[in-house]
């Protein structure tokens, strides 16, 4: 990249987390009165082109104007030209087929920061291994070095957290976490989006932090079949706590740290998601339990709630580790409709008496 460029940084998905966070970075770079230059992608034309025009993204955030100092684009090729930080704000499921397309246009030494939270269908894999292996592939194919080829794993980051974007654009104070293979290349990211309502942390337990933020959208799914059945806190609150006990069995396995799952992308993305009508996550399971049919939810609700697809890939992965997961499981069933919501909670209770402590079940 040229020196003599100033610095750029790519955010690429248009939709409701993408817009918010773009707004962020573009903030963050007037509070450090930084010539870094922010630039949105979204795949449709019409609607980048009325965005630039009015800085609004009407169909999500009618009534808030985006900074000046924010630019729009469909163009990807024009976005990702000497940018050294992109952002991928692109559901999970559409991730893969997206960065194919992205890979070969990215700057070579792109760090790349992913803010989805869910996991592949089919591969099972989170968002991150999925990030590293189109890169990873797409090096191959040009015969790129192999240290060039292993280098990718220490470009791809992570962000989670506390994060409901319709809070965000109004600026209301949060914090969030990134997660590296390095502290350098955390705190790298966490200097693009630090704003004065928005307090990254960092951390190097990439692991941690993907299985918090995409499982507790399936426990939200559950808390919100129970704000459809009008449950009260202490269903809730059992939902949550349990939730985050198998959250955190799933974690561990897989190699992330006990700490994160009680930090910023664990317990305290649990809490805003599972307690927020804001969430489309809880807001799904509460239409579930309102007779919404699974297969309809999307076409009802027309944003995404990653839990749909991520609940059963999530039930999939725990019982290959060896780890129960039953709330997962009983949603799941849910979503094939294999019982219903008010089976649910007598699903759940009705299982065999175990210890609080017991971290196989
Ligand atoms: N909205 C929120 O509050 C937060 C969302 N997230 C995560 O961010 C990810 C994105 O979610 P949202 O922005 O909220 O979803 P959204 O439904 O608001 O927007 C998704 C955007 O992606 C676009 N899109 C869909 N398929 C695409 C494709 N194949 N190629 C390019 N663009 C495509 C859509 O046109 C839309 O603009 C999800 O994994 C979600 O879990 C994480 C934290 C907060
Ligand atoms: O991840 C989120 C908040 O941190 C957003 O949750 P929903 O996708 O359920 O809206």
């Amino acid at each position: 990249m040229s020196t003599s460029l100033p610095p750029k940084v790519a955010v690429l998905g248009a939709g409701s987390w993408g817009t918010a966070f773009a707004k962020v970075v573009a903030d963050a770079a007037t509070a450090a009165e930084s010539n870094r230059r922010v630039v949105l992608w979204g795949r449709k034309p019409d609607a980048m082109a009325q965005m630039a025009s009015t800085r609004i993204n009407e169909p999500y955030f009618p009534r808030v104007k985006l900074p000046d100092n924010l630019e729009f684009t469909s163009d990807v090729e024009q976005a990702l030209h000497g940018a050294h930080i992109v952002v991928l704000a692109i559901p999970a499921q559409a991730l893969r087929a997206q960065l194919e397309v992205f890979a070969p246009l990215l700057e070579p030494d792109a760090v790349l920061v992913s803010l989805a939270k869910g996991l592949e269908m089919g591969s099972g894999l989170r968002m991150s291994e999925v990030i590293i292996e189109v890169l990873q592939g797409n090096l191959v194919a040009i015969d790129a070095p192999l240290e060039t080829i292993s280098g990718v794993t220490d470009r791809v980051t992570v962000l989670s957290g506390p994060n409901l974007a319709k809070e965000i654009i109004v600026e209301q104070p949060t914090t969030s976490v990134v997660a590296a293979t390095t502290l350098e290349t955390a705190q790298k990211v966490a200097s693009i989006c630090a704003a004065n309502y928005f307090r990254p942390y960092t951390n190097t337990d990439i692991i941690g932090v993907e299985i918090g933020g995409l499982v507790k959208n399936v426990i939200a799914l559950c808390v919100g079949m129970c704000e459809g059945k009008q449950y009260g806190d202490n269903s809730k609150a059992s939902v949550m706590t349990r939730g985050l006990a198998e959250t955190t069995r799933l974690a561990l396995a897989l190699g992330g740290k006990l700490e994160t799952m009680s930090g910023l992308a664990g317990m305290g993305d649990l809490i805003a998601t599972c307690s927020s009508p804001l969430s489309r996550n809880h807001t799904a399971g509460r239409l579930l339990a309102e007779g919404i049919e699974p297969d309809q939810l999307h076409t009802v609700m027309s944003q995404t709630a990653e839990s749909i697809k991520s609940a059963p890939v999530v039930a999939e992965l725990a019982r290959k580790v060896g780890v129960a997961m039953p709330i997962t499981e009983a949603v799941v069933e849910v979503l094939n409709r294999t019982i219903s919501v008010e089976q649910l909670a007598p699903a759940l209770l009705g299982r065999a008496l175990k210890s609080e402590s017991d971290h196989i079940s």
